[in-house]
């Protein structure tokens, strides 16, 4: 067995928990990933087994220890990165949830955004947060669970109850429910943290009407929170480090200076930019969020997300079981030179930004006598991209800064055909590291510098290393009706639904 230090990150996904084991090179030593269950109970909604993120992450954990052949006091510390905005509320004293934890892509609170949209709470809420009144965020999905599970209300106002997103769940589960902390970046997407004062805030925690006993303390990014339990892997380790996932992701890609994107291609997609020490705003309907805080130091991003992105492939595969795998989606895809016409939107969970749309579904027009499967792979790579670029576009006007490279990362970012339209799109160069678990490596990052593994963010600089560049291979000219036709095609997915709440 070797005698050599390692940091465990644990990634804790929308589809699936891996621990991953770094090297003091940075490179990946083991990894294991394990999928656990969707659960869809009605149209837009969509939920996790809390116990099932936990078991799944724990078994990972000890399974990639034993890949690697360590013992658990290899390991020198432990960083955690997760999906974010989902929630989850227990009860202090059993340790056992008292729903489902509502994901990131539930749409159930829907009518009740709309509902404080009309009566003019957004701007305020904006304005503290950063972020909008859309179901995506973790605020109406707490005061649903509070509303809607029997007793769960009372229990809460007697500070029975304990709510965190996936960070907050496996840190109190790691450190045998000692610990209930959360990590800044985590908080700033609850819609309950101010971003100007550095808070909870309380006057949003009473228009959601949310006890602040429910809430965890917020941390920095890079401390030493807690310690592992010893009966679990790897026991006694310092856990050092805590983002949530598109965080670690900018920070794994070494995107230190203002004005550095990165683009993670997951179930979503979501492009952050770093912007400094300023909290700057968006007026072109992006998100002005936490980028990590180390030690004293606080840095933003601006972000755009997008509820579908890798899944748009997943559901090619699984529900119209047009390929078995999501390789053979991209050779299909390449078979052909364009999608023939036809324009996939993927709107399943409403659009993110920069639309904000909970109320619009997936569209595909265009469709022919000629158009054939090949077409509809190629249709769903394209939408991941001209998603994407919308984002781009709305950044670029945000900072006033024209992107240049877009580093990207996330398991469709082994798709070629998908980064080469990208990179013909945006008309810039489209960057793809050698390491794409980039947020797993973000999250080790941040706990090795936190207990000395790393000296510096100059010793992570050093490390990231390009494997592939994409650059443009088609004209502007050549693009634009291309992007005319996804206009025309977003406008038709938007406004589908009508009520999306019971
Ligand atoms: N070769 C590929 N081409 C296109 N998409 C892919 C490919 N391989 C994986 N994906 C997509 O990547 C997504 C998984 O990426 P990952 O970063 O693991 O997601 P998450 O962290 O959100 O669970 C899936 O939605 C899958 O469809
Ligand atoms: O699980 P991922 O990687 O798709 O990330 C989900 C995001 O954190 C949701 O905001």
């Amino acid at each position: 067995m070797s005698q050599e230090k390692y940091i465990l990150a644990f990634d804790q996904g929308t589809t699936s928990s891996r621990s991953i084991i770094f090297d003091h090179d940075g490179k990946v030593v083991a990894v294991a990933q394990k999928e656990f269950q969707q659960i869809y109970p009605k149209p837009g909604w969509v939920e996790h087994d809390p116990m099932e993120i936990w078991s799944s992450q724990s078994a990972t954990a000890a399974e990639a220890i034993s890949r690697a052949d360590l013992s658990s006091d290899s390991i020198a510390a432990v960083g955690v990165t997760n999906q974010r905005e989902t929630t989850i509320v227990w009860d202090k004293h059993t340790g056992k949830p008292v729903y489902n934890a509502i994901v990131w892509q539930d749409r159930r609170t829907a009518d009740y955004c709309r509902k404080l949209k009309e009566d003019g709470i957004e701007a305020m809420v904006s304005e503290k947060t950063g972020l909008r009144l859309d179901p995506y965020f973790a605020g109406t999905k707490v005061r649903w669970i509070l509303e809607n599970v029997k007793g769960a209300r009372a229990k809460a106002e007697a500070g029975d109850l304990l709510f965190g997103t996936v960070d907050s769940w496996l840190v109190w589960q790691l450190t045998g429910h000692k610990v209930h902390v959360t990590d800044i970046t985590n908080a700033s997407r609850t819609l309950f943290y101010n971003i100007d004062q550095d808070g909870w805030d309380d006057e949003l925690l009473e228009l959601f009407n949310v006890p602040r006993c429910m809430l965890p303390e917020i941390k920095s990014c890079s401390e030493v929170y807690g310690h592992v339990e010893k009966n679990l892997y790897p026991g006694g380790a310092p856990i050092a480090g805590i983002a949530g996932d598109q965080h670690a992701a900018l920070f794994g890609q070494a995107c230190f200076d203002p004005g550095m994107a990165k683009n993670t291609y997951g179930t979503g997609c979501f492009l952050l930019m770093n912007m400094g020490e300023q909290p700057i705003r968006s007026k072109n309907n992006l998100l002005t969020t936490v980028a990590w805080r180390i030690g004293d130091k606080t840095e933003y991003a601006l972000e755009g997300s997008i509820f579908i992105g890798g899944a748009v492939v997943q559901w090619i595969r699984d529900e119209l079981q047009l390929v078995r795998t999501a390789q053979e989606l991209d050779e299909l895809a390449a078979t052909v030179e364009d999608a023939g016409g036809l324009f996939l939107v993927p709107a399943f969970a409403g659009l993110g930004a920069p639309h904000w749309d909970p109320y619009a579904r997936g569209a595909a027009v265009g469709i022919t006598r000629g158009t054939n499967r090949a077409h509809f792979c190629r249709a769903a790579l394209e939408s991941i991209a001209f998603q994407s670029a919308d984002l781009i576009t709305a950044m670029e006007k945000d900072s006033g800064i024209s992107l240049k490279e877009l580093r990207v990362d996330g398991g469709a970012c082994k798709s070629d055909p998908l980064l080469q339209f990208q990179a013909d799109l945006l008309q810039s160069e489209v960057i793809r590291p050698k390491c794409i678990e980039t947020t797993a490596l973000g999250a080790a990052y941040l706990a090795g510098l936190a207990v000395g593994f790393w000296k510096s963010r100059d010793a992570i600089t050093k490390r990231w290393e390009k494997d592939h560049s994409f650059t443009p291979k088609r004209q502007a000219e050549d693009m634009a009706p291309l992007t005319a036709g996804w206009n025309k095609a977003l406008e038709r997915s938007k406004n589908w639904e009508d009520e999306v709440d019971e």
